[in-house]
This record gives structure tokens, sequence and C-alpha cells, in this order.
């Protein structure tokens, strides 16, 4: 149930996290061949064709993974539409993991946006649709008496790095998915191991199936999940704690990654989790510091200090109140401001309109602390976000609304009359939900904003110049962190670890060096990134005593190659033939390995 089948032994479970020698494998012939973690495909050599039964089951040539990886391009390259491309790679993923990740990794640029945002939006949309095989694990509401044995038989005690898990309520900018969010955990899992190197069997996607609100998935006679509404209140808490308690129980080491939970759970359960057991929430805390480190570069480019900035948030859910959050106690840090000044540089814009205090009861607690009285807006619209604009003259303008076109010519020209390099970063995903495409935005502001987007676009031209648009999605820092966390087996990770992950991030931004080259570094160079933003991590987990992991180098360089070392990379190892009988309990069922690869 592990993303994919496979777990290994204690004896070799923990350190190096990952194995670079030869591993054993108790499967042959066509069980080898149907299992993504064992199967080499055409590249298993005479030898292991031999030893593991395989004569006769593959064409005569022996392939190397450079001419697999040649021939699955081309494959890829046949499909023209991204959701079929996705597909492919879907399947390819069940077939052979190390081709796999292989070959996304060489073509990283082109195809995170096929196996990510915006594409796997879509997949997760038709889910119930495209299934053909599933992956990960899945919970139901209706069977809580079963959470704990069903987490247990996910992986050997212990196998277990990093558990990617969400309810399906809020997936990405698209809403209640309910059962088919498990693709934006697997999605997230194997950003992990792309971007951060964490071994792809010592990783869990789990969806939490609480039913769904979703009409349109209820009315379809295909959907696979709980065909009922949420289940929400005291029997979803138990749920959510039951399996808390299942991960703390067997797989005590492993950091729990909350994804796409609602408004109304994601930053209650993070306030109830985090001090229990290794945790963070990507939409909250993973978005927030990526934002942090796109503004701390953009400052840096007008010559100005954090603490003299003023923000609006145009939709304050939980990655607007995240960034809020983050921004804030940056001023706090950085610019020496007090929190409250702090808070008081920020403004949250919402359903209806500029967050005042007669709103009372119907704000979150992420939203009481950027609260303004109500008559420091008296004279505007409040619903009117130009005019609230003309009232506020913020020098950052964040989207996290999920409402497509919201920045309108208005209001980005109204934004570039008060400064003179406006900052805005339309943050919604998938691409259509964007709040103002960058194009749009360069133009509206004669070529003076400094824009950052939560999808991928192309570079932006205006007047001979040629602005690259920065990518600000939490997908380049929360591999980095969560590397950071596993390594170091952190205990809980702390504000100061992610503010040296922010720091790490930004001093990697080309805008330090030319202005037009983008807010920050390239996602084509992620691994490189979230390798520096590990080791910053893990320093400052160090010099918190929070963390727990033997043999952490003091020295920085031996620090990277301690974290590089353990980073697992897609290649092919040697097979070594064990014995089922005597193998471990992986090698005689689901799973045939001791050791991970
Ligand atoms: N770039 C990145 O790394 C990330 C981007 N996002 C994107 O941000 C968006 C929001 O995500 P979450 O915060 O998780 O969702 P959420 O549901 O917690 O928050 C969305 C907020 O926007 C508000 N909103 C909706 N329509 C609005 C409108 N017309 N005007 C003003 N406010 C409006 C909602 O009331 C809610 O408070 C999504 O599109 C998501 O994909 C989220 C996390 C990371
Ligand atoms: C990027 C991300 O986590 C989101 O859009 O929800
Ligand atoms: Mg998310």
């Amino acid at each position: 149930m592990a993303s994919a089948n496979v777990s290994i032994g204690p004896s070799r479970a923990r350190s190096p996290i990952t194995i670079h020698d030869e591993f054993e494998c108790a499967l042959e012939g066509k069980a080898l061949l149907n299992s993504p973690h064992f199967n080499k495909g055409s590249a298993f050599t005479v030898e292991e064709r031999r030893i593991f039964k395989l004569d006769g089951l593959l064409p005569t040539a022996v392939h190397s993974l450079e001419q697999q990886t040649k021939r699955a391009y081309e494959q890829y390259r046949s499909y023209d539409a991204p959701i079929a491309q996705n597909q492919f790679l879907q399947s390819l993923r069940d077939q052979n993991e190390v081709l796999f990740y292989r070959l996304i990794s060489d073509h990283l640029k082109e195809m995170l946006s096929v196996i990510y945002t915006p594409t796997e939006g879509d997949a997760i949309e038709k889910y119930s649709h495209l299934f053909r095989r599933p992956e990960g694990c899945f919970l139901d509401i209706e069977h809580i008496d079963d959470v704990d044995d069903v987490v247990a038989s996910c992986a050997h005690p212990d196998d277990i790095d990093y558990i990617v898990v969400t309810d399906g309520e809020e997936i990405l900018g698209i809403g209640d998915q309910g059962v088919g969010s498990i693709g934006i955990s697997t999605a997230k899992l194997a950003l992990m191991t792309l971007c951060a190197g964490i071994h792809p069997n010592r990783t869990l996607g789990v969806t939490l199936d609480c039913g769904t609100d979703n009409q349109a998935l209820l009315d379809d006679e295909l959907y696979l999940g709980l065909r009922r509404s949420r289940v929400r209140g005291e029997q979803y808490d138990k749920f959510v704690d039951t399996f808390v308690k299942a991960v703390q129980e067997h797989y005590p080491k492993a950091f729990l990654h909350f994804e796409d939970f609602g408004l109304t759970n994601a930053r209650r359960l993070l306030d109830i989790y985090r001090p229990q057991l290794p945790c963070f929430n990507d939409d909250i805390q993973g978005t927030g510091a990526v934002t942090l480190a796109a503004i701390l570069s953009a400052v840096w480019v007008c010559k100005m200090e954090l603490k003299d900035v003023r923000m609006l948030i145009y939709g304050a859910g939980s990655a607007g109140t995240g960034i809020a959050d983050q921004v804030r106690d940056a001023m706090v840090q950085i610019g020496g401001l007090t929190k409250e000044d702090a808070s008081k540089r920020i403004w949250l814009v919402d359903k209806p309109g500029i967050l005042v205090s007669s709103l009372g009861d119907k704000l979150t607690t992420g939203q009481q602390p950027y609260v303004r009285p109500d008559d420091e807006f008296h004279d505007i619209d409040h619903r009117d976000l130009a005019q609230v604009i003309r009232k506020v003259k913020p020098h950052v303008l964040i989207g996290t609304s999920t409402h497509a076109g919201g920045f309108t010519e208005t209001v980005v020209r109204e934004m570039a009359r008060h400064v003179d390099a406006p900052i805005i970063f339309p943050l919604s995903n998938p691409t259509r939900l964007v709040e103002a495409r960058p194009g749009d935005i360069f133009t509206w502001s004669d070529g003076r904003a400094l824009i950052a987007t939560g999808s991928p676009f192309e570079p932006v031209e205006f007047g001979g110049r040629r602005y690259v648009v920065a990518e600000c999605n939490n997908a380049i820092v929360y591999p980095g962190i969560g590397l950071g966390c596993v390594l170091s087996r952190a205990s809980t990770l702390t504000d100061a670890m992610l503010i040296s992950a922010v720091h790490a991030l930004a001093a990697q931004s080309p805008a330090l060096q030319n202005a037009d080259s983008g807010l920050l570094p390239d996602v084509a160079d992620v691994r490189r990134i979230s390798m520096t933003i590990a080791c910053a991590v893990i320093k400052t987990a160090v010099e918190e005593g929070v963390a727990t992991a033997q043999g952490v180098p003091a020295d920085d360089r031996e620090l990277e190659e301690w974290v590089m070392g353990q980073m697992w990379d897609p290649v092919y190892r040697t097979l070594k033939k064990v014995d089922a009988a005597s193998a471990s309990r992986d090698a005689q069922g689901k799973v045939g390995s001791k050791s991970s690869q």
C-alpha cells in the first residue's frame, strides 16, 4: 500500500536511508516483471534473466536505462494531450519505477506540469473514470475500527519516512474531489522523490475518505469513493486522530505532511498535531515559506526593507493566512517590528471584502490577527478590490482566492499608480484559476511589475525586455524541508527551521544577479535547491535541539555530502536472489525485498 508495493527490512532500515549497493529480491518470473519496484524490463542482464527465471519472458536484446529512457520519451511525445501524457506516465510508474523517475528527472521542466499542477488537477477530477490501478492507502471513515490495521499493513515498522495525507476537501483550487484526492498525495510524493531524493518505497500517500459534498461525484455512477455527504464534527475528528495515532504507533519516525484539507480543518489540525509529532501543512507553511522567499528577493530588487512593505492578500484561506503569518513573523525577526505592528502592515480581503472587525465570528482563527477596524474603510466600498488598493497602497499583492481573473486591469493599474515596482503574485492553481495572467500584468503595469505565479508560465515581454516569471509553488520548498526533517529525524518542525528554509531558498534567487531573471530559482534545478534547503533545516534542527539523528556532520561541506549520499537516484541496482522461504515478510508476499534500492 505504500506508494509502491515494497517495504524494507528493519535491519537496514535506518541509515543510510538509501542503500546504493545490491539489494535482495525473492520474486521471479512474471511476478518480478509485475513489480514496479524491481522491474527493469529489457534492462535485465543475461545473468539476471537466468537467475530470476525471466528467459523467454523478454525480447532478446538487453538495453541500458538510457536506451529505455529514449524509448519512453518517444512514447511520451506521441501523446499530444497533457492528460494522456499524465496517464502514460502513471502507467510507467506502475510498471517500472526507476524508469519513471529517470525519464522525468531527465525532462523535469517539461514534465513537471504534467505530473503536478495543472494536469494532475484534471486527472484528479477524472479519477474514477481514468482509474486502472490503485496507488496509496485509502481509509474509510465508516470503518474507523480498521484504520490501525490498514495503516500497519502498509509497510514494516519504521520503514516509512514521509507520509502525505489529504481528506480531499480543497484540492489545489478545484475544491472537493473526494477519493480522487489520492492523486494529490501521490503527486506530492513523486515530487518528494524527484526533487529531494526521498526513497519512493519509504513514502506513503493516504486519502482519508470522509465522503464528498461534490454533487457531480455523488451523481456519477462510476464514482469510486464513499457515496455520502462529508462527515464532519466529532466523528471526523476521531477519524483523523485514529489515523495520526496509527502513524505514531507504526511509523514513529515518519514525517507527516497534510495537504489540501478544507479551510475549517487545515489550520485547526495543524495546531492540534504540531506539538504531537513531526508534521507540517504544505498549504499553510510551505506556501508561506516559498512566498516569503519570493517577496524577499522582490524587496531586494526594489531596494526596500521587508519591515516597510505593505501587503494585501486576496483570498484569506489556508494559503493566504499562511503567507500572512510567515511574512509577519519575518517582519518581526528580520525587521525588528513587534508582532502587532507587523500584523498592521498586512491586509486581508476575502469574499466579504476587506476583513474588518464587525465580521466577528465569521472570521477564522487564521484571519483574526489581521482584521482592521471598520472605520478605517468607512469611505470606500469594502468589496471593491481596486478601491481597497487605492486606500491601502500595497507594495505586494498576493492572490490565493481561486477567483480566476480577480486581478483586473483596473486593479493592476491602481496598484501600479502607487508604487514603482508593484509586486504581484497571482498564486491560485491550476492555471485556469490564476487571478491574472503574467503577460497582462506586465502590460498593465508598463513592464514595472515583479511577478510570480502558482502554476508555470512562459516568460513575458514588454518594450523589448524579457521577464522570467518565477513559479512560486510550495513544490520548490517542501521537498527540501521534508528531506531536512527526515534526515535529521527532527522531533518537530520549528518556526526557526522554516525561516532557515526561506533564507536558503531566497539566497538562490536569480533576481539577485539580474532583476529580470526570476524571483525564485528555476524548478529544473530543484534537486540542488532541495539539498541546500535540507542542509539549512538540519543545521537549525541541531541548533534548536530537535534533531534526533546520530552522526549529523557539523562541517558544512560534510553535511552536504551526508545529505547527498542519502538521496535516492533513479538507477538500476544489482538484484541478489534470496530464497522466499527464508526471506523477510516482504519477500514472501506482496512485496519482495529486505532492503531499499
Ligand atoms: N502556489 C502555491 O504554492 C499554492 C497555491 N494555492 C492555491 O491557492 C488557492 C487557495 O488555496 P487554499 O488557501 O488552500 O484554499 P482555501 O479554501 O483555504 O482558501 C481560499 C480562500 O479564498 C476565498 N475566496 C474565494 N473566492 C473569493 C473571491 N472571489 N474573492 C476573495 N476571496 C475569495 C475563500 O473564501 C477562502 O477564504 C488555490 O487555488 C490553491 O491552488 C494553495 C497552496 C499553495
Ligand atoms: C500547490 C498547492 O499545494 C496547491 O495549489 O494547493
Ligand atoms: Mg496544496
